[in-house]
């Protein structure tokens, strides 16, 4: 079977109605973060439809044993932000999964030349391989963030199919770059967006994601 990467747009209205506020310009600082919260709890929730393991159980309603579905809290969970930005989307996501394990990566970009550098990995040494990840990135734009940040997880023993990544504006350049790397890997957006521009900002996009969110 050949694996291709699979992109979900979730039609969730709330999702669409939180874009619409974190695009537009005269959204403040304060309100621009709650759109974000927003949009990482319900991307978040999409992005564990079919991926979180539970286990079978039985428990005690007050009137009689009842088969129970839960969560299985023996499985490695780990949700990684990548700062600045994907701070953003963090409370929205723990709120979705709270046992999750945070390890927190920070990237930035050049502004001239485009290249995505590290600047903070708080990996353990190695995973657990059979730990899921959850990566919090509003913006996928060159791809350069989300590749170095791929390659750092795969160097620590996680494997691409095991990585669920949620963006808030997806642009064609890094989706093909993704796509022809990692064909196992699962991308959940709120939107695909037509390009980039000279300055390598997502169009229509929502501008500096980073900077937006905590007003600099
Ligand atoms: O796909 P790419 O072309 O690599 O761009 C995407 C990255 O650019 C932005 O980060 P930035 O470098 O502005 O840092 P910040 O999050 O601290 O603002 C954004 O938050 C992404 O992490
Ligand atoms: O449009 C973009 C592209 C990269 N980073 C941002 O914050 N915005």
């Amino acid at each position: 079977m050949t694996l291709q990467m699979r992109v979900y747009v979730p039609p969730h209205p709330l999702i669409q109605h939180w874009l619409g506020v974190a695009r537009d310009a005269s959204t403040p600082p304060s309100l621009f973060r709650s759109a974000m919260t927003e949009l990482g709890r319900w991307l978040t929730y999409e992005a564990c439809r079919d991926w979180l393991p539970t286990l079978e159980t039985t428990v005690e309603t007050p009137l009689a044993p009842c088969r129970a579905q839960l969560v299985d809290p023996q499985k490695p969970l780990v949700v990684v932000p990548i700062l600045r930005a994907g701070l953003s989307l963090l409370d929205g996501a723990q709120g979705v999964l709270p046992l999750a394990s945070i390890y927190h990566f920070g990237m930035v970009r050049d502004e001239e030349t485009l290249e995505a550098s590290c600047y903070l990995n708080k990996f353990p040494p190695q995973f657990d391989p059979e730990t899921r990840v959850l990566i919090c990135e509003p913006m996928l734009a060159t791809g350069g963030t989300i590749t170095a940040t791929l390659e750092a997880l795969g160097d620590r023993g996680i494997d691409p199919g095991k990585i669920r990544i949620v963006a808030v504006v997806a642009a064609p350049p890094a989706l093909q770059k993704l796509s022809a790397n990692y064909p196992s890997l699962n991308i959940y957006t709120a939107c695909i967006d037509e390009g980039l521009d000279d300055r390598g900002f997502i169009v229509p996009g929502l501008g500096d994601a980073g900077d937006r969110t905590f007003g600099t």
